[in-house]
């Protein structure tokens, strides 16, 4: 799914009334009675409902939706904040399509605005939308404050208002805080960055029928992955397969104290589906590794304690994975240089093995040109990158990262960020906070890899990956909760996730 900016949002409204020959208060209507079903759902008619409306279309759809919720016999007080001379054509058509019975309130001045603290009401916002085009101060940004510290539920049309939809807020703005915004169409990518979080709440998105063929032809580098882009890049065994067919995955990884990473790296290759799985630890990792999963062959390092060497026959692999639980001992590091300097192999680099190329500007430069997914967290990014000064500054380092090297990077987070050579970004939209625990990255790097080996290009593999590790998470939350899970429950659903993805092909 594309994510697009506000100008071609703007573009998409327009090129839809065009090809349709509807009227812009039409599609109006339509955002306002999307929104209203998605506002049914979630409140009942009975407590105040007061709705914000400001000068743009935004304030429009805000009208709009105060006549339909009205007639839904929805307890509604509108209000018309600031100064409306110069208000849009489609607010002008909602004002006066208010019935005679429901009555604005013009908050002029700041003496104007109400006092909600304690009522137990409800706020809808739609003060600004996309079309906001300078930080919010005076007036405006007096109404915001004041929702934002009388504890009302605030539900945003479109986008929180104060909030820019694709780029950094200025400071000096003031933003609404609501718990839940309705967007319309597709997602906007503000919703996708964690610093804005405390004004996005949790996110829904309705359709308005914007056109399908301006979207598939809109050119954009930010896309949501849905289930549906995902199943349709997965691959279903045949009836006449074998283990051959499916990949022999290596994986480097564990140390003395950390053979736990390898463990929980293993067992989500093989839970992901690849042929054979070949794991090499340090040499008191063996008995660990051959008890706790037997289905892997195990190699034993010559170090006791820490990864130091490649193994003899390495060409024979498929894929590697590397760098859970390896720690970023002098012996370790020379094996990383070895392997980046040495393979050709697809790999897929987590964790200490990132952390040893981000601080040696000789391995940075092995990095040009190479089948490399990163599967850094943030920190670990800015090892990598150098500081960023926010969330859209780490978007660009991602993308000028993945294109300077020529590499994949799945930057962890809530909505976990694919970056690809070509500088598009990918956010997922499965996982929950049940994942903020630790070895849910070793997993993540095991699944990545299995499905490498799986022949499924990298760019695939990092896209599904990443989406059926938050799908098994997600798919554990029901039972589990988020305080208790833990990276092997993540494991434990992953045979569910994939059914899940399957069972829905059609
Ligand atoms: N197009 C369509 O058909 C559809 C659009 N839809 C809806 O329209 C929304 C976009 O509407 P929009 O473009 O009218 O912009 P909007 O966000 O209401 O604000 C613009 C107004 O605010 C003003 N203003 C801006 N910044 C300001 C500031 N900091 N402080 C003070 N004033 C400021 C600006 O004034 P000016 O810059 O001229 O002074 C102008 O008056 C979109 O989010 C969606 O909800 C849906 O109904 C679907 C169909
Ligand atoms: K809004």
């Amino acid at each position: 799914m594309k994510i697009l900016t506000a100008a071609q949002t703007r573009e998409a409204d327009a090129y839809t009334i065009q090809e349709e020959g509807i009227s812009s208060a039409e599609l109006m209507e339509r955002a306002a009675k999307a929104f209203t079903g998605w506002f049914e759902n979630k409140f009942q008619p009975g407590g105040e409902v007061h709705i914000f409306c400001g000068p743009g279309n935004n304030g429009g759809d805000g009208l709009a939706v105060a006549r339909l919720l009205h007639e839904r016999n929805y307890n509604v007080q509108p209000y018309l904040v600031g100064d409306i001379s110069k208000a849009s054509d489609d607010f002008e058509t909602n004002l006066e399509r208010l019935p005679q019975d429901l009555q604005t309130i013009h908050v002029e001045q700041e003496a104007a605005i109400p006092n909600l603290i304690g009522k137990g009401s409800c706020v809808i916002d739609a003060l600004f939308g996309t079309g906001l085009n300078r930080p919010v101060t005076g007036l405006y940004a007096k109404v915001l404050e004041a929702l934002n510290s009388s504890g009302v539920t605030v539900t945003s049309i479109d986008i929180p208002s104060g909030l820019y939809t694709d780029s950094q807020t200025p400071e000096d703005g003031a933003i609404v805080r609501a718990q839940y915004t309705v967007s319309f169409e597709l997602p906007k990518l503000a919703f996708l960055l964690p610093q804005h979080e405390p004004f996005v709440g949790e996110w829904h998105v309705v359709s308005i029928g914007l056109s399908q063929q301006f979207i598939s032809e809109v050119n954009t580098n930010y896309f949501c992955t849905k289930q549906e882009d995902v199943q349709r890049l997965l691959k279903l065994r045949k009836k006449f397969s074998h283990k051959g067919l499916y990949g022999h995955a290596l994986l480097l990884c564990g140390g003395y104290g950390k053979m736990g990473a390898a463990v929980l790296a293993a067992r989500a290759c093989l839970r992901s589906g690849v042929g054979l799985l070949t794991v090499q630890v340090p040499q008191a990792g063996y008995p660990i590794l051959q008890t706790a999963v037997p289905e892997a062959m195990t190699l034993t390092d010559r170090n006791r304690k820490h990864l130091s060497e490649l193994p003899q026959d390495i060409q024979k692999y498929d894929v590697i994975g590397t760098g859970p639980g390896i720690g970023t001992e002098r012996v370790t590091k020379t094996a990383i240089g070895q392997l980046l300097a040495t393979s050709s192999h697809p790999t897929v680099i987590d964790a200490d093995a990132i952390n040893l190329i981000a601080a040696s500007d000789k391995l940075k430069a092995q990095l040009y040109k190479k089948k490399l997914i990163f599967t850094p967290h943030p920190k670990e990014f800015e090892r990598l990158v150098g500081k960023v000064k926010n969330d859209y500054d780490r978007l660009q380092h991602l993308r000028e990262f993945c294109m300077e090297y020529g590499c994949y990077v799945v930057l962890k987070g809530s909505h976990t960020a694919v970056g690809t050579p070509e500088g598009k970004v990918y956010f997922n939209t499965t996982g929950n906070s049940g994942m903020a625990t630790g070895g849910t990255g070793d997993v993540l790097t095991g699944i990545i890899t299995a499905l490498v080996g799986q022949q499924y290009t990298l760019e695939e593999a990092c896209l599904l990956g990443v989406y059926v590790h938050g799908l098994a998470a997600d798919l554990a939350f029901p039972s589990l909760g988020d305080i208790a899970m833990t990276a092997s429950d993540v494991i434990d659903h992953l045979p569910k996730a994939f059914l899940h993805l399957t069972q829905l092909m059609p």
